[in-house]
């Protein structure tokens, strides 16, 4: 029977927990430097990754650039929810942005051609918020998450800039068959885009144009023009109750 390393969720638990911590924290940065390099290295030679410390010093050199994308991502955070009183509340409390965080380090792994530990490192995250970014998504700057609870974002989904989300939304595919792994299965939102609460938008060739707003609940599987609302038209009945009922 073959073995599994399982216990390497642990391993790849804390050693997001103190990147997330060192990256934000210059007194953890120094504490935990040494550590984070070691147990990156023993986590990729156990998942049977080549030149992991190759891949540990890019990825290490491409840190000082994800906290400047994160600091923006937080700007996003402060300046587009009313209900936050500073920008340490965002890096202290918002799971959105600490969701965003885990994904940025993920993806820069990603990227450097690692799979399993980022997946193992984005459901971390999910597991702690409810936020499910796969590491292969492509996010641009100043990406704002309110309420970060209950939201699905695939794999080849492509988000431009200043977008902001809402819990429940999902960026899916229209169908799910093995034969489809390389190709865009997940939708296209472009830059000024925002997506309200349980919205539903599938498909890879699905583009959903600059500076529009979609409503919540929506469930769209045709691309929408640059600047439209769409919205879900629902009947609701408002009468004095009668018997009691
Ligand atoms: C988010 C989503 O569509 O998931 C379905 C499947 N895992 C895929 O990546 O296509």
């Amino acid at each position: 029977m073959k073995s599994y390393n399982v216990c390497l969720k642990d391993t790849a638990k804390t050693f997001t927990k103190r990147l997330f911590y060192s990256l934000f924290d210059c007194e953890q940065e120094k504490a935990h430097g040494k550590y984070l390099e070691k147990k990156f290295l023993k986590i990729v030679s156990k998942l049977d990754v080549e030149n992991g410390e190759e891949i540990w010093k890019k990825f290490k050199a491409e840190l000082p650039e994800i906290r400047k994308t994160l600091d923006l991502d937080a700007i996003a955070f402060e300046s587009n929810d009313p209900a936050s009183h500073s920008l340490e509340e965002i890096y202290m409390a918002y799971p959105g942005f600490h969701a965003i965080s885990i994904y940025r380090l993920s993806h820069a792994l990603y990227e450097l051609g690692v799979h399993i530990l980022p997946r193992m490192m984005s459901e971390y995250i999910h597991g702690i918020t409810g936020v499910d970014i796969h590491p292969g998504a492509t996010i641009g700057k100043s990406f704002y998450i309110d309420h970060g609870t209950g939201i699905v974002i695939g794999e080849t989904s492509i988000i431009g800039e200043n977008v902001k989300i809402y819990q429940g939304v999902t960026l899916g595919g229209i169908s799910v068959s093995k034969n489809l792994a390389s190709t865009k299965r997940h939708p296209t939102i472009e830059d000024n885009v925002c997506i309200y609460a349980n919205a539903t938008i599938l498909g890879g060739d699905i583009v959903i144009g600059a500076n529009s707003i979609i409503g919540a609940n929506v469930w769209i599987t045709e691309s929408v023009p640059e600047n439209s609302l769409v919205t879900y038209q629902t009947e609701i009945k408002i009468r004095p109750k009668k018997n009691g009922i």
